[in-house]
């Protein structure tokens, strides 16, 4: 299960996302310290890295959740100090969380539907001037969806309640949800925390041909190295806010700095 050019007849393009000498503090606490790297088009990057390492705080920064106090995020060319998560919606971006974000009490079917919010032109008032035209939107979007449903194989569960689904289902729909934005790039919090081998190789399967079919481009946080090495692209590794390394999967697990801070000790979830 290898992401190279070669298996998988995907292009790595341009740079699409360049993260330059972003710090980040909270009060007293730096969660990020000078951090810079890239993201190619169509390629899958991942970031490592201990507990507390600024992972999670990388990609609020990347979405907007979090503004930092220095640096620039240039997205499709575009540089920004900061944004609003809303704006990195409609310019492309989509996220997962490392504790899922759904709505339990609704359907698998209609908690993806909430993902196509930022993509619906009409309105309330236009929807009530114009019917057919609100009408013909919602019958789009809900194809759409259709076809999501289909291709995470959930048809079975589409009516189900999230809340009554098993975890490893519950990440699939949430994944579903950030497809159904149809995102240029995607952002993915731990997409396998706390699945057994069987999701975590289902969820490995879907990210990779996500990345494939739609050309996605998609940045990972992930624990499980075995995962991080198999459908990685490149590795960004962060320790204490700070970068240690940016390179191919091969390297880094070569790289004496990264198995002294990381690697070499045993963390939680490492395979
Ligand atoms: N909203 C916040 N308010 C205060 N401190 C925060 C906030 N978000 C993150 N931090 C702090 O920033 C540092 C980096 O946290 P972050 O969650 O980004 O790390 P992480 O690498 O994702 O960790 P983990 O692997 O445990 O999820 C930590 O010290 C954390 O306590």
């Amino acid at each position: 299960m290898s992401a190279t050019d070669q298996d998988t007849g995907r292009r790595i393009g341009d740079t699409v996302l360049k993260v330059d000498n972003i710090s980040l503090s909270f009060g007293g606490v730096r969660a990020l310290t000078d951090i810079s790297f890239t993201v190619r088009e169509h390629e899958i990057l991942s970031i490592i890295g201990p507990n507390g390492a600024g992972k999670s705080s990388m990609l609020n920064v990347i979405n907007g959740f979090y503004h930092p106090q220095e640096g620039t995020i240039t997205y499709k060319g575009q540089a920004r100090s900061r944004m609003k998560p809303h704006a990195a919606a409609r310019q492309g971006i989509a996220r997962t969380f490392q504790n899922i974000a759904l709505f339990k009490g609704m359907s698998a079917l209609d908690n993806i539907m909430t993902g196509r919010n930022t993509l619906m032109k009409s309105n309330f008032i236009s929807q009530a001037l114009y019917w057919g035209l609100g009408q013909k939107e919602e019958l789009d979007h809900r194809a759409f969806v259709e076809r999501i449903v289909d291709f995470l194989e959930i048809e079975s569960i589409r009516k189900t309640p999230v809340g009554r689904l098993p975890y490893g289902l519950q990440k699939r729909v949430e994944l579903g949800r950030a497809l159904a934005a149809q995102p240029e790039l995607l952002l993915l919090d731990e997409p396998m925390a706390g699945m057994n081998v069987e999701e975590k190789e289902d969820m490995c399967r879907f990210i990779l041909d996500v990345n494939d079919e739609f050309g996605t481009t998609i940045v990972l946080i992930e624990h499980d190295m075995g995962v991080v090495m198999d459908i990685s692209d490149r590795v960004v590794v962060l320790d204490y806010g700070r970068k240690l390394a940016e390179d191919t999967p091969d390297a880094v697990r070569a790289n004496q700095e990264v198995i002294d801070a990381y690697l070499g000790v045993s963390h939680d979830d490492a395979a």
